[in-house]
């Protein structure tokens, strides 16, 4: 077992949710789908206000009747047998929450993970480029991913971030990360953002504390981390 797999048994496993059957998570990641492309709708649309007003009441009754049955807490799929998670409806990566654009995380051979993603005007920050935030939660999940691929996962502790150019939205985006140190509890990685011409918009460090309660101490952090578990 990993490092990786060890934490995850820790702590992702200390407060039990029902998990996901594979037919549901396939029909939930098409809803998802079909959301993304109606909130982009809904951000550029011109349609009059009569029609807007139509609509929204058509989307309200949508919700109605998804909340029919509700869950307390988002949705997990077991990996294997053994207690592992995947976090379904990760903010970044979650193929079923219509807020993750979503980005889907690569690990790579040199023990590093990468990503290809395209960002569209729902994230627009400056006028036609990403927003700051937008850039850093990409990175956030990207560093914790890389960590996690290093066999030391943890929370973040630190994130600095350097804007160095504006990053375009609507056009093939890269970011690629990974581990530079570990020491203890902390691991330090690095991770970029690059245009389609390649060049580095953002830049990222960050230093994650794996918790005690994760730490093999037989206790537990008492909450499941926001992480997307590392795919298979
Ligand atoms: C947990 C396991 C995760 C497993 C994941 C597995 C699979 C993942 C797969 C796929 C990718 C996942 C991707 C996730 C990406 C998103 C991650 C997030 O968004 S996380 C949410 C935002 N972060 C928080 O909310 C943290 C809040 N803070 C805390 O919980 C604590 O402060 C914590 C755990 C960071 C540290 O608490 P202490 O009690 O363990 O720390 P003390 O024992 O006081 O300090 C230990 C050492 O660290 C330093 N330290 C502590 N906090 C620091 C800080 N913020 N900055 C700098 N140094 C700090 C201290 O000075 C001390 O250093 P000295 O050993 O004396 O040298």
């Amino acid at each position: 077992m990993s490092g990786t797999d060890a934490v995850m048994r820790r702590v992702f496993a200390v407060r039990e949710r029902e998990a996901m059957d594979a037919a549901t998570e396939a029909a939930l990641a098409g809803l998802a789908a079909r959301v993304r492309e109606l909130t982009e709708a809904v951000v550029h649309t011109a349609v009059d206000p009569a029609e807007a007003a139509a609509v929204a009441a058509e989307v309200a009754a949508l919700a109605a009747r998804l909340n029919a049955a509700r869950r307390a807490e988002p949705p997990i799929a077991r990996i294997g047998g053994n207690g592992l998670v995947r976090q379904l409806a990760n903010p970044v990566s979650g193929a079923l929450n219509p807020v993750a654009p979503p980005v889907e995380i690569e690990f790579t051979p040199d023990g590093g993970v990468r990503t290809a993603f395209t960002l569209n005007g729902v994230y627009e920050g400056p006028p036609s480029f990403v927003h700051g935030g937008v850039s850093a939660m990409v990175l956030d999940q990207l560093l914790g991913a890389a960590a996690a691929a290093n066999g030391t996962p943890g929370m973040t502790a630190t994130l600095e971030l350097r804007y160095r150019r504006p990053t375009p939205w609507g056009v093939p985006l890269t970011a690629t990360a990974k581990v530079s140190r570990a020491e203890g509890r902390k691991t330090w990685a690095d991770a970029v953002i690059a245009g389609p011409d390649g060049r580095t918009t953002v830049e990222a460090t960050a230093m994650f504390i794996m918790p005690v309660g994760a730490h093999g101490d037989g206790g537990s952090s008492g909450d499941v981390a926001d992480g997307d578990a590392p795919r298979g």
